[in-house]
């Protein structure tokens, strides 16, 4: 693992971990389609060009296609320059997707300067922790948005797990324990952890100052509090108004920083955050 002098480098080249995001970009390989879990909020669609949140691909990429993007990607006088990041984030579940680890593999072999990371709901972290240490995982972003097994039943209607598929309270009490359990590892590994925890306002703004303080305790570097855009079974929840994500931000400040420049990106965004090159990437390809 990297030694704290390299680490802080690295993180300062993440812009999604509060490295210079005007200066760094990011490239997203859409190489995970399954996943694992079901949560309320989420729905996930191919071919949406103009769609702009998570979990939305115009394609999805084999790993041998990945690593000619992002060649093309590298070798570009556009992008070339500022992509410090290569990360896998759906649009499935990374950890739940094998493809996820051969692609780092191959990314790893021609471009072992840029910073590997990845994006997952946790529940595969403990089971794979030791391929991720091997393969020198940076940046882990995991999806935790309650501690409370209960409420986990509410967000979650299925968690398929080595083979059975749980629900209600005890889906949450599995997802949740795993998620714990692999924020601790990787803390434990030295890897810098973001946590993303999703506003579903009526459902676990109660649970935010216990995550915020309990990530923090297990060693992550920064929490991403992201409102909820409102589809599928959550379609009928307003989100959260601007002043009440901020004053959330604000509150929980004091006990882990905030990231506060996520724009939701797609599964397959290339370039500066709040941009997606990636049309343009396709087109010359
Ligand atoms: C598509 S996921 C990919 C990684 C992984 N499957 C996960 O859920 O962590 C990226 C992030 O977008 C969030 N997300 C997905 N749908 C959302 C929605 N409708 N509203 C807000 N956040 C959403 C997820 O919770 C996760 O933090
Ligand atoms: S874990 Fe990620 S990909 Fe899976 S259902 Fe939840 S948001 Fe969607």
């Amino acid at each position: 693992m990297a030694t704290s002098c390299e680490k802080m480098k690295k993180i300062q080249g993440h812009p999604c971990f509060g490295g210079n995001h005007h200066k760094n970009g990011r490239m997203h390989l859409a190489v995970a389609p399954k996943c694992n879990i079901k949560c309320g909020y989420c729905t996930r669609r191919h071919d949406c060009a103009n769609e702009s949140r998570p979990g939305v691909t115009s394609r999805l990429l084999s790993p041998e296609e990945a690593i000619v993007r992002v060649r093309e990607v590298m070798a570009s006088p556009v992008t070339g320059p500022i992509i410090k990041v290569i990360g896998i984030a759906g649009p499935g579940d990374p950890l739940f997707n094998e493809e996820t680890f051969e692609t780092f593999r191959l990314v790893d072999r021609e471009f072992p300067d840029l910073i590997k990371c990845m994006s997952t709901n946790g529940l595969l972290l403990p089971d794979k922790m030791p391929v991720l240490k091997a393969l020198g995982l940076h940046s882990l972003t995991v999806t935790l948005n309650t501690l409370d097994p209960e409420i986990g039943g509410r967000i979650y209607s299925y968690v398929h797990y080595h083979g059975t598929t749980y629900s209600g309270k005890e889906a949450g009490e599995i997802l949740v324990r795993n998620q714990l359990e692999g924020i601790r590892q990787a803390a434990e590994l030295g890897m810098t952890i973001k946590i993303n925890t999703v506003l579903i306002p009526g459902v676990n703004d109660g649970q935010i100052p216990l995550i915020s303080q309990k990530v923090k305790e297990l060693g992550a570097f920064v929490m991403n509090i992201m409102p909820l855009i409102p589809q599928a079974d959550f379609a009928h929840i307003q989100p959260p108004s601007a002043e009440r994500l901020d004053e959330l931000r604000r509150d929980n400040e004091k006990t882990i920083g905030q990231f506060k420049h996520c724009k939701q990106c797609r599964a397959d965004a290339v370039g500066l955050i709040g941009e997606n090159l990636q049309l343009a990437v396709t087109t010359a390809g």
